[in-house]
């Protein structure tokens, strides 16, 4: 079954009068498609992912999971869905209990050998097997985190909403809890949008990105397609950092840049750079400049003394 949202309108009781929070956005996820909800901080992620989850009543609009026409609090005594799971950044769980103890509260508790097998799988996919009878509050705060992940798979929901849910997660486990988590939610036809800033992890693991800005969307498709059009500084700044340099410097028209568009060439340019600073990227540094026409970023094989100066040409 396909969830399909159009919100024409939403704000917050306490919003400022006249300001909406969400406007006009429109889009569908199919069965086992995972859409990414992408950003920047206030915009509007999390309470979409709670007026899908039926936390909040929508203004103007409708939320339909199949045929079914979802409503908010004003509508049902319990808010929530019994199909569906919201995994939030407040986790929700029983401090004083086990891992398997706050997983096992979410099995279907009929046959003891598959919630034995379920236990075990969604441990594993979250990798907290050998956690498992640890209580939660020692814990640390990217493992209750990942203990919160287990608990919603548990639940057997036919749509997953994540509101940043690596935001706790260190990167050494980071990488391969995404990979098992998506998998997993792939495997089993579990429909999943994730509210995320990250957007490498929305260009890696979703189906289809959703950009939104000020509560707008302003781009919906799939990753390649999201990345290949960013023009905006808004929209490209989520991918790394940016030069925005004026019509007439290296070309006839603005342009917005990564580091990797931008070389330090062998002859004068007229995008003349002071080196300010250099950060150590791995196989390569971020150079930070100060150009004619402001601050620029480039990528470079070697440190660069502070204060040199270098011209650069686009690659
Ligand atoms: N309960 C509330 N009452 C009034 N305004 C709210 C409430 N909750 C959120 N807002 C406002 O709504 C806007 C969107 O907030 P929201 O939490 O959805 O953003 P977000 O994109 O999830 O941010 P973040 O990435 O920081 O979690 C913000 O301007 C926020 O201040």
């Amino acid at each position: 079954m396909s969830l399909n949202i159009s919100i024409n309108s939403f704000a917050y009781p306490e919003s400022p009068k006249g300001i909406k929070v969400l406007s006009n956005i429109s889009f569908r996820v199919g069965k086992g498609e995972h859409v990414s909800v992408l950003g920047e901080s206030g915009c509007g992620k999390s309470t979409l992912l709670h007026l899908i989850y039926g936390l909040l009543n929508l203004d103007k609009g409708e939320i339909f999971y199949g045929k079914k026409q979802l409503f908010g609090p004003s509508h049902s005594l319990i808010p929530g869905h019994s199909f569906m799971k919201l995994v939030s950044q407040e986790y929700n769980l029983m401090p004083y209990t086990s891992v398997a103890e706050n997983v096992a509260e979410y099995l279907t508790r009929q046959n003891k050998t598959q919630d034995l097998e379920r236990m075990t799988e969604v441990l594993q996919t979250v990798g907290l097997l050998d956690l498992k009878e640890r209580k939660v509050e020692t814990l640390s705060g990217g493992q209750k985190q990942r203990v919160s992940l287990a608990r919603a798979l548990a639940k057997a929901p036919e749509v997953l909403l994540l509101d940043e849910p690596f935001s706790s997660i260190d990167t050494f486990h980071k990488n391969s809890l995404r990979r098992n988590l998506f998998t997993y939610l792939k495997e089993h036809g579990i429909s999943c949008i994730t509210a995320t800033h990250d957007a490498k992890e929305a260009l890696s693991f979703s189906d289809r990105m959703l950009v939104l800005r000020h509560g707008e969307m302003l781009q919906l498709g799939t990753p390649e397609k999201v990345y290949a059009s960013a023009t905006s500084v808004y929209e490209k700044s989520f991918y790394g950092e940016v030069s925005t340099l004026p019509a007439g410097i290296l070309s006839e028209e603005p342009l917005h840049l990564f580091p990797h568009h931008l070389k330090i060439s062998a002859e004068k340019t007229p995008l003349k750079t002071t080196v300010k600073a250099s950060y150590l990227k791995g196989k390569t540094y971020l150079i930070l400049g100060e150009g004619n026409s402001g601050i620029v970023f480039f990528e470079h094989f070697e440190k660069l003394d502070k204060g040199a100066t270098v011209y650069l040409s686009l690659v």
